[in-house]
């Protein structure tokens, strides 16, 4: 199947020289939710701009659905909705007028079905006719998101779509996210909530100084990369991690009643059962046993960091 999304070496300078894309290339299949990940001012904004049409490459090709951005940027616009970060409404109009004009922005005839489905199936139905200015923080977000998908376009990109919202709003916000996908929309979002992409996303791009680090499925990628912590709690409490335990793999907690044992999942050989007979011999007493499988976060941060190194 071919790409719905195709970024092929993109290379953006700003008009003072600065170099905001390194060469990103990028595929992003039909259907997929892909949440870049990346520190400020790393390009996710510059790169999901220049494939929007806000912003102009220096070099490199885009194309949505086939449709090269630039030759073809009709045909490419019409496959695609931006939620900015920003919330830019007109405070005074009414949610479904919004919306409507949205629509007619493409050259879209008026659909009024179409903009009711939208409406419905992001619980609006019943603001339609509320002025923006009196809807809440959360649902203005629901309408920015509803002006983005007036035109039916196959492709959505949410610009850090949960940037300062509370937990519920974020938690509501990827209630939406998980219906678009489920209605066959593909989802590109750019997020410093590292929970998000952890949530939400089946592929997770990170992006550092204008160049994409990495980009991998999500599960493949904490499994990749994790690395998993068994904790070894005992029935009392011991100073010292026994010599015959010391490695740089097993640390104790600063209360002195766990151990906390560091290993790669990707071995075929984690050294548990190892682990477990050394502690009997050392005639330490187990009360429980736990393991921890390192975040998205974890990894991310390492990343960035090597990166940076
Ligand atoms: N119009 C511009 N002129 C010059 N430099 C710019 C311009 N727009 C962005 N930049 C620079 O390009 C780099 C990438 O910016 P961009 O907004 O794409 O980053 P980002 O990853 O979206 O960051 P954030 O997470 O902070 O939103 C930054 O160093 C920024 O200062």
């Amino acid at each position: 199947m071919s790409p719905i999304v195709s970024i092929q070496t993109l290379h953006k300078s700003y008009d003072d020289g600065f170099e905001a894309l390194k060469g990103v290339s990028l595929e992003i299949e039909e259907g997929e939710i892909l949440a870049l990940l990346g520190p400020n001012g790393a390009g996710k904004t510059t790169l999901i701009s220049t494939v929007c049409g806000i912003t102009t490459a220096t070099s490199g090709t885009v194309t949505v659905g086939g449709h090269d951005i630039i030759k073809d940027f009709r045909a490419a616009r019409s496959l695609i909705g931006l939620v900015p970060q920003e919330i830019n409404l007109e405070p005074f109009e009414k949610v479904i007028n919004t919306v409507r004009f949205s629509r007619g922005l493409y050259g879209k005839p008026r659909d009024d079905a179409a903009i009711e489905k939208v409406l419905r199936s992001l619980s609006l139905w019943d603001k339609k006719d509320a002025r923006i200015h009196a809807l809440s923080g959360g649902m203005k977000r629901r309408v920015l998101i509803a002006k983005a998908l007036a035109h039916d376009p196959r492709v959505l990109f949410l610009d850090e779509p949960t940037a300062g919202v509370d937990v519920e709003l974020r938690r509501d916000m990827w209630d939406v996210v998980a219906d678009l996908k489920a209605s066959g929309v593909t989802i590109i979002l750019t997020t410093h909530y590292i929970e998000e992409a952890e949530a939400i996303a089946d592929r997770v791009g990170v992006i550092a100084k204008g160049e994409l680090l990495l980009v991998e499925k999500k599960t493949k990628l904490m499994k990749r990369m994790g690395q998993k912590q068994l904790e070894v709690q005992l029935a009392e409490k011991i100073d010292a991690v026994p010599a015959s335990l010391r490695s740089d793999a097993v640390t104790l907690s600063e209360d002195g009643c766990t151990l906390i044992y560091t290993y790669d999942t990707k071995r075929e050989r984690t050294g548990i059962t190892k682990l477990l007979s050394q502690v009997a011999d050392a005639g330490l007493v187990l009360r429980d046993l736990s393991t921890r499988q390192s975040s998205l976060e974890d990894i991310f941060v390492t990343l960035v960091r090597e990166d940076a190194a």
